[in-house]
C-alpha cells in the first residue's frame, strides 16, 4: 500500500506546496479506494476545463461552432446533456461568447449535486451556500420560469460573484439573500428542495491551477465540521417533508461527509439512493479512523478523481421525513434598503429608446432598492419576508442625470426584443476594442446619439453611449476583458 513516502518519492508534490502536507493529506485515504496508485497520479495530473451551454443564451451548435472558430475542441460530457470538457484551455472567460453569456465554465464533478438534487419545473428551491452561483444557475434553469431559486451566501464579499452568475446567466427566477446559513430566517418546511454545497476543506480541488495545495490546520478542519452540521441541520428544518436536500462537498475527507451526515440527520432525514449513468463513482464509507456512521451514508456517492478524470466530490441525497424539526433563526444587523415596487416610467423611457414593444416588458415585474438600480424579475419573484435581500432577478437600469441608462446584462437579455438604438459593429477587431472598455471611432446610419446595444454578428455585447461619430464602451471594468 503506498503511503506518505511513496508520495515523497515519486514526486507527488503540488507546485510549491510544503511535500509532507500534500503527501500525508492524501496518503490517509489510500486505504479508501480501489486504485491508490491511479488515485495518486490523477491527483497531479491537470483537471480539463469543463463548461455547460446556457440555454437560455445560445444554441449548443451555435456556440460549440464558435468556440471551435476560435480554436477550442470541446467534447461532450457523456452523462450530462449540454455540457463539454476541454484540455488545455487556459482562459476560458476570455472569448466573446463568455461575455455574452452562452456559456458557464464548472468543474465537472460539481453538476452532479444538481443531479442529485433533480429540480423539477416550478419547484421552489433554497441553494444555502451559493456563490459563485454555478449551482444556483443549474437549479433556476431546471425549475424554469414558474420555479424559483433562494440562492443565499454568507460572505459579504462573495456576493458579487454570485450575483453577477445570475445577471450574465439571464435568470429572472432567483433572489439572492445575504445571511449565515445557520439562522437564515427562510421560512421553514415550504422548500421543494435544498442544496448544501457546504463550504469544506477543498481537497477534491488540488487538481485545479492555483498556486500551491495548503492542507487545512486542524482547527479550521473542525470548525468547518461544526459549522457543517449546523448548515446541515437548518437545511433539513428549511424542507417540507418528503422533500429532497442535497449534501455535497469537494472534499474527501470522511469527517467533512459521512461523520456529518451521521452527526446532523438524525431522524430528520435518511440517505437515499440515486443514479447518474455513465458516471463511476464508490459508495459512502460507514466506519473511519475507529467511528463508525449510521448504514444509509453508504447510498452517498464518493467520485474519487481518477474514476472518472475529474476532481474530488462527494455527494448525498437526503430524503426529508415528517419529524419537525426547528433549528435556531437569527435576526441580522445588516440595513439595506428594502425592495418595493418601481414606477413603470423609465422602463418606458427605455423601451421607446430601444424600440421594445411594452407588452413584451409588461409581463415583468420591476422593483426598486434605494434610488440607483431598478430591477427586473418574474412576477412571482418578489422580496421574502426577514431576510436580507441582495437581488431579485437582475438589474435593469440605473437612473443617471441623463436619464435611464441600461446595464450590460439587461441589454444582452432584452435583445431578441431590441429594435432600435443598435450599433452593429464591423469586425472582431471593433468587438474586442469594445469589450476591452475602449472608445472607437464609428459612424452608425439612423442611430441618435444616446445609449445603444452593441452587436457583432451573432453576440450582444453590451451597452454604449453612442454620439459625435464616437462610441464609448460602458463595459463595467470587472468584465473587461484585454485582447490577446
Ligand atoms: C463550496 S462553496 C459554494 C459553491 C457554489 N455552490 C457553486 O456551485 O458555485 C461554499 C460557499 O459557502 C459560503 N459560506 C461559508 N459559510 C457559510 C454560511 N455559514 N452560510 C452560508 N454560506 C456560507 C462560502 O462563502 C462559499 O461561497
Amino acid at each position: 500500500m503506498p503511503d506518505a513516502s511513496i508520495c515523497r518519492q515519486r514526486g507527488w508534490q503540488k507546485r510549491g506546496a510544503p511535500l509532507a502536507s500534500w503527501a500525508e493529506t492524501f496518503a490517509q485515504y489510500l486505504p479508501l479506494v480501489d486504485d491508490p496508485s491511479a488515485f495518486l497520479s490523477a491527483l497531479s495530473s491537470p483537471l480539463p476545463v469543463s463548461f455547460w451551454v446556457n440555454p437560455l443564451k445560445a444554441q449548443p451548435e451555435v456556440c460549440l461552432a464558435y468556440l471551435q472558430s476560435v480554436g477550442v475542441v470541446p467534447e461532450p460530457v457523456s452523462w450530462y446533456p449540454g455540457a463539454y470538457r476541454v484540455r488545455g484551455w487556459e482562459r476560458p472567460g476570455a472569448t466573446l461568447a463568455f461575455l455574452a453569456g452562452w456559456y458557464y465554465v464548472q468543474e465537472e464533478i460539481a453538476l452532479t449535486a444538481v443531479v442529485a438534487l433533480d429540480p423539477q419545473p416550478g419547484e421552489r428551491i433554497v441553494d444555502l451556500c451559493a456563490s459563485p452561483g454555478g449551482k444556483t444557475a443549474q437549479i433556476a434553469l431546471k425549475v424554469g420560469p414558474q420555479g424559483l431559486v433562494v440562492a443565499n451566501e454568507a460572505q459579504m464579499d462573495r456576493l458579487s460573484g454570485l450575483r453577477a452568475t445570475v445577471d450574465r446567466m439571464g435568470l429572472l427566477n432567483v433572489v439572492v439573500t445575504w445571511g449565515d446559513g445557520r439562522w437564515v430566517p427562510l421560512a421553514e418546511g415550504q422548500w421543494d428542495r435544498v442544496l448544501l454545497d457546504a463550504p469544506c476543506t477543498g481537497e477534491g480541488t488540488v487538481r485545479k491551477p492555483v498556486k500551491s495545495f495548503k492542507a487545512a490546520p486542524e482547527g479550521f478542519r473542525r470548525t468547518v465540521q461544526a459549522l457543517q452540521k449546523k448548515l446541515l441541520q437548518r437545511a433539513l428544518a428549511l424542507a417540507k417533508p418528503g422533500g429532497v436536500v442535497v449534501y455535497s462537498t469537494c472534499t474527501f475527507s470522511p469527517d467533512e461527509n459521512e461523520a456529518v451526515l451521521d452527526a446532523a440527520l438524525g431522524d430528520w432525514g435518511y440517505v437515499e439512493p440515486f443514479e447518474i449513468p455513465g458516471l463511476q463513482s464508490a459508495p459512502g464509507i460507514t466506519a473511519w479512523q475507529g467511528k463508525s456512521f449510521r448504514p444509509d451514508v453508504v447510498h452517498a456517492k464518493r467520485f474519487w478523481p481518477h474514476l472518472n478524470d475529474t476532481g474530488g466530490f462527494f455527494v448525498a441525497r437526503i430524503r426529508r421525513t415528517d419529524v419537525p424539526l426547528a433549528t435556531e433563526t437569527r435576526p441580522l444587523s445588516r440595513k439595506t434598503p428594502a425592495f418595493a415596487p418601481a414606477s413603470w416610467e423609465p422602463v418606458d423611457t427605455l423601451a421607446q429608446r430601444f424600440g421594445i414593444e411594452p407588452e413584451l416588458l409588461q409581463r415583468y415585474r420591476f422593483w426598486q432598492r434605494g434610488n440607483r438600480l431598478l430591477w427586473v424579475a418574474l412576477p412571482h419573484v418578489r422580496p421574502l419576508e426577514g431576510v436580507t435581500v441582495e437581488g431579485l432577478g437582475m438589474p435593469l437600469l440605473q437612473h443617471t442625470p441623463r436619464g435611464p441608462k441600461p446595464k450590460t446584462f439587461a441589454l444582452q437579455f432584452l435583445a431578441p426584443r431590441i429594435r432600435a438604438s443598435v450599433v452593429e459593429l464591423a469586425d472582431e477587431a471593433a468587438a474586442w476594442r469594445f469589450v476591452s472598455g475602449q472608445s472607437q471611432n464609428l459612424v452608425a446610419e439612423g442611430v441618435s446619439p444616446g445609449y445603444v446595444l452593441v452587436r457583432f454578428g451573432a453576440f450582444a455585447l453590451g451597452c454604449g453611449l453612442y454620439g459625435r461619430g464616437q462610441l464609448h464602451s460602458l463595459m463595467p471594468k470587472a468584465l473587461q476583458v484585454q485582447v490577446g
